[in-house]
């Protein structure tokens, strides 16, 4: 049987704001000072509330109550009266107003507000303006207090009840207790594994229209997180009897009602039934009409310049599919460069800006991350931004997530847009791109097709060349500069299933035996702690670790505590902070991990500050204060930002990271794990990757075995996307998607 106590909360000792666990003091009526534990998440100083739970032990702290339900009760004291009305969830009120309130109205003050509030206008200083603000945000804290005391049971935590009641205001404890499901939709961060908890916890029942729709939306936004933009029917039936529990019937004829009322499209190809989420049938369709309009809708100006006066000029002499290749940039609207490492992409490149900057083109160059986005900048000696960036992205409160300001209304103004790491680029961002991009705009994709796919769905790069509807060039020639790297004649030897070569000298390319995870771990901490800073005068930031899992003993996270250990180990005076099993050390490298669009950050250097730090910024911790719960990040790009204790699954150690989390990005070295990883993490695609990576320095460790393995593994997980199908379709039939109506026009 719980326990019931009463009293007031005399002090907040600890509150999570994202899972709402607090640790108080109460002044309990009956037993005076007594520590509670629990979810607590609404509950302030000087409330008075009435708990129900147990007595436990605890360790350290010996004895507290472990609180399992709550309640509000009214406020009893003046001072409590006080402290709420000046606490700030009242607009307007200070503490000196507030004692103005009670010198007044006495311990009725909150009373007479609810009541009869019209006699506030009796005291000095309040006018209807102000009254109205106040009895308003009044009512506002109440009813969030109630929501969060609702649920929390439920596990949603007092941030998501605030997002909740931003979008159903009072009535959102009635909403969502009849459709829980509706959460999905009107609440970003609930999805439908939630709302199902939330659901089956209100013991609802399972063949809830709500539920289905939901739960195929779930599936089809899991496939697009795997990088497909459909789903076969039978392949979405069969995962949705297994989620859902239900009849196929039912998900059937669901399915069918989704397609006709909107949400889901159904395309007819062949015998195939691709399902999609509307918006990414929107993003592939749009993407593919705005392709082939650009490319074909209008002629640019001719150069003014030959290639061989640019050849005189750069002392360059280019090779023939280079030439072919600054030509064809020259002569059409849209074009894709592709090639392998040193095969000339970025002179060409340079080439092809050269010719334009003379004919007096607006030249923009951009990338899909800040780290290719400097790379390009380095490589072509001219500025260049990330495309999100270009699009000018911004966070709206409204939408509970990022828009793009660019768009077809007002396009980016330039004469030529160069993309570049085009393989990183999912059909979301082509179609946001393209939106942006004016009739008058020339546009040019660069990329290796070879390298991983796209973190989001889509396969841009390889399904627009596939479509053979954009002209296109892939240089193939290594050039002889090129050749005396071993990095990138291996990358080539293993592009082409070949075992590299490893037995020349003064290479830049080693491959260092060693048999068991362990001992490859081992000589990997010895590497970069030791043999590589001493003989080849690298810093450890420029020496980066990738491996192509998280888990094992040559896995990111073993790694990672091994290199924290040997290369940022514990010290006297060193300040660190524990976060579940992490230990975050001042110094130590850390990766941000997810593209956090309203974080705040300053460049001290630059004198400049902004909004934005995003998936795949490296850096180091800088400084840490616990007095605070904070530490602060000084980032690679020079921007530094604050993250509090609760921000730091933000974070990651980053003295290893996965092949995936490098794509677009460069090291002076690479060190590389070769050990048995699962079989779709040791393809030949992620080997290329991790060591096309490197600029310098590429080393493999481990077993050689495995190393054949991966290089003969050509396992790549085959995505459902249809751009490819659409660009061909667009081309052959000269129909483009009208964008008002959804239906194809001719051009
Ligand atoms: N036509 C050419 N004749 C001689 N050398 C060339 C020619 N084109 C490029 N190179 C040289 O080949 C090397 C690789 O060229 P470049 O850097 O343009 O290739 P890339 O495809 O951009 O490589 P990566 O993708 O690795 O950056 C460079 O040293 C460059 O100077």
């Amino acid at each position: 049987m719980p326990i019931e106590l009463k009293g007031k909360i005399s002090d907040i000792i600890f509150q999570n704001d994202e899972n709402g666990y607090t640790i108080a003091n109460l002044i309990s009526d009956e037993l005076g000072e007594v520590t509670v534990v629990g979810c607590m998440p609404s509950v302030r100083e000087l409330d008075n509330i009435k708990v129900s739970g147990e007595w436990k032990t605890h360790d350290i702290y010996g004895r507290q109550f472990g609180v399992m339900s709550f309640t509000h009760m009214a406020i009893d004291s003046l001072d409590g009266i006080i402290a709420y009305l000046a606490s700030g969830t009242i607009e307007g009120i200070g503490l000196k107003m507030a004692h103005k309130i009670t010198d007044k109205f006495g311990i009725k003050a909150i009373e007479i507000l609810e009541t009869n509030p019209n006699r506030y206008l009796e005291i000095e200083g309040i006018g209807r303006k102000k009254l109205d603000k106040m009895i308003s945000s009044h009512m506002e804290g109440r009813q969030l207090k109630s929501i969060i005391t609702a649920f929390s049971p439920y596990g949603i935590s007092p941030a998501y009840c605030m997002k909740i009641y931003k979008k159903y205001a009072d009535k959102s404890i009635d909403i969502v207790m009849n459709n829980p499901y509706g959460l999905c939709k009107d609440v970003k961060g609930i999805g439908f594994k939630k709302a199902d908890e939330i659901a089956k916890k209100l013991n609802s029942g399972l063949d809830s229209l709500e539920r289905i729709e939901e739960g195929i939306k779930y599936l089809l936004q899991e496939a697009a997180y795997s990088g497909h933009t459909y789903m076969l029917a039978p392949q979405l039936v069969s995962k949705a009897k297994e989620l859902l529990l239900i009849d196929e019937e039912e998900i059937l004829s669901c399915v069918s009602q989704m397609a006709i009322n909107g949400g889901i499209t159904i395309e007819e190809v062949d015998t195939e039934q691709r399902v999609y989420l509307d918006s990414y049938n929107l993003a592939e369709t749009r993407a593919a009409s705005n392709l082939i309009k650009l490319a074909y809708m209008n002629e640019l100006g001719n150069q003014e310049k030959t290639i061989e006066q640019l050849e005189l000029e750069e002392d360059m002499k280019l090779s023939e599919l280079q030439k072919k290749a600054v030509t064809m940039a020259l002569e059409n609207k849209m074009m894709i460069l592709t090639g392998g490492p040193g095969t000339g992409k970025t002179t060409t490149l340079s080439f092809i800006i050269k010719s334009f900057e003379q004919m007096k083109k607006k030249i923009i160059l951009c990338a899909p991350t800040g780290r290719a986005a400097k790379r390009m900048s380095e490589a072509t000696l001219r500025p260049a931004s990330t495309i999100h960036r270009l699009l000018e992205a911004v966070y709206s409160e409204e939408a509970d997530g990022l828009i793009f300001q660019k768009d077809e209304d007002d396009p980016i103004a330039a004469d030529v847009i160069i993309v570049d790491e085009v393989s990183m680029m999912d059909v979301m961002l082509l179609d946001s791109l393209l939106l942006a991009v004016s009739e008058d705009t020339a546009v040019i994709f660069v990329g290796d097709k070879d390298q991983l796919p796209s973190v989001g769905a889509g396969r841009v790069l390889q399904d627009m060349l596939e479509s053979n509807t954009i002209p296109s060039i892939e240089l193939t020639e290594v050039f002889r500069q090129a050749k005396q790297s071993m990095i990138i004649v291996n990358a080539h030897k293993i592009n082409k299933g070949e075992l590299p070569i490893t037995d020349q000298k003064n290479t830049d390319f080693f491959f260092m035996a060693k048999k068991t995870p362990s001992q490859i771990a081992e000589l990997i901490v010895e590497l970069v702690s030791d043999r590589l800073p001493k003989y080849y005068k690298l810093s450890s930031n420029n020496i980066q670790v990738l491996s192509p899992m998280r888990k094992s003993e040559a896995g990111v996270l073993n790694l990672n505590l091994l290199l924290q250990e040997a290369l940022n180990p514990a010290r006297q005076g060193k300040r660190e902070h524990k976060a579940g099993n992490r230990t975050f050390r001042t110094g130590d490298r850390v990766m941000h991990i997810k593209n956090n669009y309203e974080k705040t950050w300053e460049n001290l250097d630059e004198n400049i500050s902004g909004e934005g730090i995003f998936n795949g910024d490296l850096g180091y911790i800088d400084f840490i204060e616990p007095s605070e719960k904070k530490l602060y990040i000084q980032f690679d790009d020079g921007k530094r930002a604050e993250y509090d204790f609760t921000e730091l699954d933000q974070i990651e150690h980053a003295f290893a990271t996965t092949v995936h989390k490098s794509q677009g990005s460069e090291f002076d070295c690479v060190v590389m794990p070769i050990s048995a990883f699962p079989p779709m993490l040791m393809s030949r695609k992620i080997l290329y990757t991790a060591l096309t990576r490197a600029k310098k320095l590429a080393i493999l460790v481990g077993d050689s075995k495995y190393l054949k393995a991966m290089i003969s593994n050509v396992y790549e997980e085959k995505r459902n996307t249809a751009l490819s199908d659409k660009l061909k379709i667009y081309k052959e039939t000269g129909m483009l998607l009208e964008e008002n109506n959804g239906a194809t026009v001719p051009f």
